[in-house]
């Protein structure tokens, strides 16, 4: 859970490896990489700038004497800050560095360096690397900083799948300008899965714990109830059940739709990146986004021994959170899908809706009213409502600003907030349908049955969060949210007998989750006293402390 130094080996420097080097450089690294014979990670974000690609600082300028790339940390900001396993696990890195050829400016651009001897490990002349210092968590992985101080390495070691240097220092450019950034993507679009699964494991914890704990009463009887019983409890709980699957369905899509873009990349066909940076962009924000609220809410549902590190759901939180950060900050991300929504809007308003992308097609078509008692269908139709509402309300602010003279970037900042609520109602919207289409595929069907509760759950849970939208333009009545309120309260009832098989169909072991709390057999209290026992600090009955500073507080005659 801690994270390995290694991890960013598998996750990134292997994928980039995959997606920006050519085959022929691919020869020379790949299969030394996937042997690991060589161990790398992904150096981008500078001390400087993380999210803004553009001005990364650490150049690589191209020497056409020597063939070599030349590369250089200016100034203290430049510095590699973050990547996970530089610090002293690996000996290579893909570094992102903005290239200039012949005086001019290309833009960030992909490298393979090496940092350190293949032998002794020592770092290379011309390199500082080191690791950055404890975390909130992953404290298992060396993040790590680098500088370069005119480091040459050959032009051959340039990324040249999709754009090349030729030795005269011919630029030939990639089919499309943010090909480069396609291993944020692949990360990106591994997260819902990712973050579905850190989910399942505090609310695998949460639930059995709820199963144990025996206290208070809810009618006056013998024996005090199991916490789950309770419907606060229920409410805490189970809405989040229902998004570690709808979160692990949507990543199943993200990740074929990735593989598909990687085939047709290859191909030289670009036309679906637009579409998965956007959808990936805002699924990982909202998805690490609701991930860890379900977790800081699995950690609260088991009281006080929440708290303790023995339930473990601090750990799995600290490791969550991370996401919300890292593969792009959440709000810039959010802002990256706004700029494709109100595109959509822009086309719609230029009378060209049939050019519209099948996830924005409804942001063109009008709904005047859902009848939710026929099904999960309204409930979609009320979703699209409310994300078409407000993409259509940020994008007439940011339009009307901009027609009232403002500069485009000034207009976006002051209608940033109204794009960010859009970005994350359609996102929303997408969890919510690919929920649906995953359910409705199930074949089985005693398990499509207790999925579709879920998905229920789901969709009356989220209807009631976003009210207020559905509520602005009269689009739902009061009565209508009563309904919806009495079906959730319904459905958290009907879950409640399945609830603990529904956490042990993710089939974590005890090893895996590390919880006293979540243990298979239950038996927590037995084994809460011999965890507490086994407290350092319960090594001897006397610390030294005692001698040291206690005796001579308690003796003191002042
Ligand atoms: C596999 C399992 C995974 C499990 C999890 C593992 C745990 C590992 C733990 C940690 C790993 C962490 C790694 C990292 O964090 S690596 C560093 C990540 N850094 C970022 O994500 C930086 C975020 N910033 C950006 O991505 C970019 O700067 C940007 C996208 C915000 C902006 O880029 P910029 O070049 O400035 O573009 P513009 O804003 O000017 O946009 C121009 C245009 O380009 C479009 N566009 C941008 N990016 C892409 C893309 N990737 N694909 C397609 N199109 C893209 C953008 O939408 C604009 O289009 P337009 O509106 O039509 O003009
Ligand atoms: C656990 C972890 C692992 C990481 N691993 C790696 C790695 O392996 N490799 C690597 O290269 N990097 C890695 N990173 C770095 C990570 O990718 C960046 O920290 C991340 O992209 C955010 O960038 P930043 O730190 O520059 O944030 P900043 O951009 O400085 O964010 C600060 C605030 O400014 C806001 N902000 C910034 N720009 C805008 C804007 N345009 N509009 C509105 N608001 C804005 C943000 O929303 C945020 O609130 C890792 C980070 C973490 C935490």
């Amino acid at each position: 859970m801690e994270g390995h130094p290694l991890a960013l080996h598998d996750v990134m420097f292997i994928p980039a490896l995959v997606a920006q080097a050519s085959d022929e450089q691919n020869k020379k690294w790949l299969r030394r990489a996937q042997r690991r014979e060589i161990v790398g990670c992904y150096a981008q974000t500078e001390l400087g700038h993380g999210s803004n690609l553009r001005k990364l600082e650490t150049t690589a300028t191209y020497d056409v004497s020597t063939q070599e790339f030349v590369l250089h940390t200016p100034q203290i900001t430049s510095l590699k800050w973050w990547p996970g396993g530089l610090g002293k696990s690996s000996n290579y890195a893909v570094v992102v560095a903005n290239m200039i050829v012949k005086e001019k400016h290309l833009g960030p651009h992909s490298f393979l360096v090496q940092l350190r001897d293949e032998i002794t490990h020592q770092s290379l002349k011309g390199i500082t690397v080191g690791d950055i210092g404890p975390k909130l968590s992953f404290n298992a992985i060396d993040n790590g900083f680098l500088g370069f101080d005119n480091y040459r390495i050959p032009r051959t070691n340039l990324l040249m799948r999709h754009s090349r240097v030729e030795p005269d220092g011919t630029y030939v450019k990639p089919p499309h300008a943010k090909i480069n950034y396609s291993a944020m993507v692949r990360v990106r679009s591994h997260m819902a899965t990712g973050q579905g699964n850190f989910l399942a494991q505090a609310l695998t914890i949460a639930v059995r714990y709820s199963t144990v704990r025996r206290q208070g009463f809810i009618e006056s009887g013998e024996q005090e109830v199991k916490v789950l019983d309770y419907q606060t409890q229920q409410h805490r709980l189970f809405p989040s059940i229902a998004k570690a699957y709808a979160f692990t369905f949507a990543g199943y899509e993200t990740i074929r739709l990735y593989e598909q873009l990687l085939k047709e990349v290859d191909t030289g066909n670009v036309s679906l990146m637009a579409d998965l940076h956007a959808l990936t962009s805002g699924l990982k924000s909202v998805v690490t986004h609701q991930t860890a609220q379900g977790i800081e809410q699995a950690r609260m549902a088991c009281g006080g021994h929440g708290y303790s590190q023995a339930s473990y759901i601090s750990e799995i939180f600290g490791v969550a959170v991370g996401g919300c950060t890292y593969e792009g900050e959440n709000m810039v991300m959010l802002l990256q899908l706004a700029r494709y929504l109100v595109k959509s809007v822009e086309q719609i308003k230029a009378g060209e809706s049939g050019k519209l992308g099948p996830l924005v097609a409804y942001l063109a078509v009008k709904v005047d009213g859902v009848d939710l008692e026929k099904g999960v269908e309204e409930y979609m139709k009320a979703f699209q409502h409310v994300s078409r509402l407000q993409t259509w309300k940020a994008s007439e602010k940011f339009l009307k600003l901009l027609k009232s003279g403002e500069k485009r970037e000034v207009a976006w900042n002051k209608s940033s907030v109204e794009l960010t609520r859009a970005s994350r109602l359609h996102t929303r919207l997408y969890i919510a349908e690919t929920f649906k289409r995953s359910v409705q595929e199930v074949a089985d069907p005693r398990l499509k049955e207790v999925l579709t509760d879920l998905l229920h759950l789901h969709v009356n849970y989220e209807l009631l969060d976003m009210a207020t939208y559905a509520l602005e333009d009269g689009f739902l009545s009061s009565s209508q949210l009563d309904y919806v309120r009495d079906q959730l309260y319904f459905y958290l009832a009907k879950i409640r007998p399945n609830a603990v098989s529904l956490v042990d169909s993710w089939e974590f072991s005890d090893m895996q989750l590390r919880s006293v709390l979540g243990r298979r057999d239950g038996n927590v209290y037995e084994n809460l006293v011999a965890w507490a026992k086994a407290s350092p600090l319960n090594k001897t009955d006397v610390l030294p402390s005692v001698e040291k500073y206690l005796k001579p507080m308690m003796n003191s005659k002042l």
